[in-house]
């Protein structure tokens, strides 16, 4: 099918885009166990740039896995799929010119080397929500550490399932030691030129 597929050359680039919201854009990805700080973190940083004036969109479990991906479950290729179509989308809103924030488990290196080929090296920026699973159990926000301990949830990450912690992440945060407002002062910081545009 592939090979009849011929792209068509647009005439508006990301570029151009790029400086009508006078920002890049670029992806950043969190992972982490099921309870982390993942979207709680995201959305700090999300209020923070948008009161910069920086167009930003969030994607997480909420409105993906119950829309674009209800289709797939926690087996491990669903997983991958699940990680594969986010990075796809993920790709298109930042060619869009939006600085996307991504929230999901995704605990195999595989499939987060694959979002970085999805959307290029440039535009990956991994953030590692390192919390262990003692404290995410402890936290257990939505009480599915319970279930999963009570073998009502089978293939539960961190449970019953692994995760495959980054080895090189852009930036890693320890939820134990850092504070929302810590964690989103070290994120801002880190993307601080990725934002700004070249003087071409
Ligand atoms: N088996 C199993 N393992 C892990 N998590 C589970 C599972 N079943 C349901 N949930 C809930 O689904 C959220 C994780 O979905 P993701 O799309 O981020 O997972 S993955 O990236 O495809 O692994 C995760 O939400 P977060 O708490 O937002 O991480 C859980 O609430
Ligand atoms: N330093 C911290 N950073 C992020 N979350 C924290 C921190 N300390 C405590 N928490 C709490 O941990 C929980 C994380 O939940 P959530 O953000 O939904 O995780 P995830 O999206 O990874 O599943 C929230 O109840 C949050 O208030």
């Amino acid at each position: 099918m592939e090979e009849n597929i011929v792209p068509h050359s647009f005439l508006i680039t990301k570029k151009q885009r790029n400086k009508l919201k006078n920002h890049n854009a670029f992806l950043l990805w969190f992972t982490g166990l099921s309870g982390s700080g993942k979207s709680t973190i995201a959305n700090a940083v999300e209020v923070a740039l948008f009161k910069q004036g920086i167009h930003t969109y969030t994607l997480d479990g909420d409105n993906v896995r119950k829309g674009l991906n209800s289709n797939l479950s926690f087996s491990p290729e669903d997983r991958t799929e699940n990680i594969r179509r986010i990075a796809e989308v993920a790709n298109l809103m930042v060619d869009a010119g939006i600085v996307i924030l991504a929230a999901f488990v995704s605990p195999y290196e595989k499939d987060r080397n694959d979002i970085k080929n999805i959307v290029g090296e440039d535009n990956y920026i991994e953030i590692f929500v390192n919390t262990s699973v003692e404290e995410c159990e402890r936290r257990d926000v939505k009480g599915l550490y319970a279930k999963a301990r009570a073998g009502e949830i089978k293939n539960f990450t961190g449970i019953s399932a692994p995760y495959e912690a980054p080895q090189n992440p852009a930036i890693e945060i320890d939820t134990t030691k850092t504070s929302v407002t810590e964690a989103v002062s070290v994120i801002l910081n880190h993307i601080e030129n990725s934002l700004k545009l070249n003087n071409e």
